[in-house]
């Protein structure tokens, strides 16, 4: 089912804009929703889970308007908050079996099927008889999405799911959601750059409430070809090279300072031309250096 944002507004009573005229278009399989803490993700998150009023715009899933129909949504919606808390004196299964019940699978015996198969499905099921407060934070995850595909949604939102996860976690964690996404449309909103690289099919970069690129990640990395130099400073040096030149990003790697620019030709001083990355594409969209993908976000 695909997912039409035109121009969704959100002004908070302090005068924070959190959107500002975000449009977007989700096709099924995993989106990407990739943006620094304060962006707005949390924001587009919630409105689209119909937990929260914005102030203009619309949104369509399919035929439904997601803004005006919250009840229909509601039963093609599943969603992971970013702060999904659980009740740690009950079991997986119990809590599962509650979820289910409020959910309106009132059957008992289908009740168990279900909930059984969606154990299974987050491997969970050996330990469904334990404690959710003895759950690591990946197990709690894959609960959290456990609970999100109740009722077989067709819409997915997962709010910065990985943050925390050990990388073991986070491999088990990806592959739960890209075997979910084979035919649900699923939003995967996060700060983590490699996230968006492993899993999504499309993504869109957002800052300050304000879609700045969207597209393919391969596209996206292709489209910055050539336009990425990088070499090693000094501590010293790194101010000079700030002013001189369009830098991207700074990270120590073996403890010395590797910088990346943006530039369409070689910008001198010993840069090196590399084979730029997602991270290269987010870190140039949001300092502004990719101006061309500004210009041309149609989304
Ligand atoms: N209830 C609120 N009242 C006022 N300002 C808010 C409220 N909720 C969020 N904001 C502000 O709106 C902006 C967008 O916040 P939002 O939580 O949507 O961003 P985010 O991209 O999800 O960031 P994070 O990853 O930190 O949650 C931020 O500047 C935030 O401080």
């Amino acid at each position: 089912m695909e997912l039409r944002i035109r121009n969704l507004s959100k002004t908070y009573a302090n005068g924070v804009v959190a959107l500002d005229k975000v449009s977007l278009t989700i096709p099924t399989g995993m989106f990407g929703l990739l943006g620094p803490n304060g962006a707005g993700k949390s924001t587009l998150m919630r409105t689209l889970a119909t937990l929260q009023e914005c102030d203009s715009g619309s949104v369509f899933l399919g035929d439904i308007d997601v803004l005006d129909e919250k009840d229909e949504v509601r039963k093609i919606l599943g969603y992971l908050p970013q702060d999904f808390g659980v009740y740690p004196k009950v079991t997986a299964y119990e809590l599962l079996d509650h979820f289910a019940v409020l959910k309106g699978i009132s059957h008992r015996a289908r009740r168990r099927e279900v909930v059984d198969g969606l154990l299974q499905q987050t491997n969970l099921f050996e330990v469904r008889h334990q404690r959710l407060g003895g759950f690591s934070g990946g197990m709690k995850q894959r609960f959290g999405i456990a609970q999100a595909l109740l009722g077989d949604p067709q819409l997915i939102i997962v709010d910065e799911p990985t943050a925390g996860l050990d990388p073991m976690e986070r491999v088990r964690f990806h592959n739960l959601l890209s075997d979910i996404s084979a035919e649900k449309t699923v939003l995967l909103s996060t700060h983590i750059v490699s996230d968006v690289a492993d899993l999504c099919s499309n993504m869109a970069i957002i800052n300050k409430g304000k879609v700045l690129l969207c597209g393919e990640p391969q596209q996206l990395v292709f489209d910055i070809d050539g336009k990425i130099w990088a070499r090693f400073v000094s501590k010293q040096e790194l101010p000079i090279f700030q002013k001189n030149h369009a830098v991207i990003s700074t990270r120590l790697l073996a403890g010395r300072t590797l910088i990346h620019v943006y530039a369409d030709e070689d910008p001198g001083d010993g840069f090196e031309d590399i084979a730029g990355d997602l991270e290269d594409v987010y870190f140039a969209t949001i300092t502004g250096r990719n101006t061309s993908a500004l210009a041309g976000a149609v989304c």
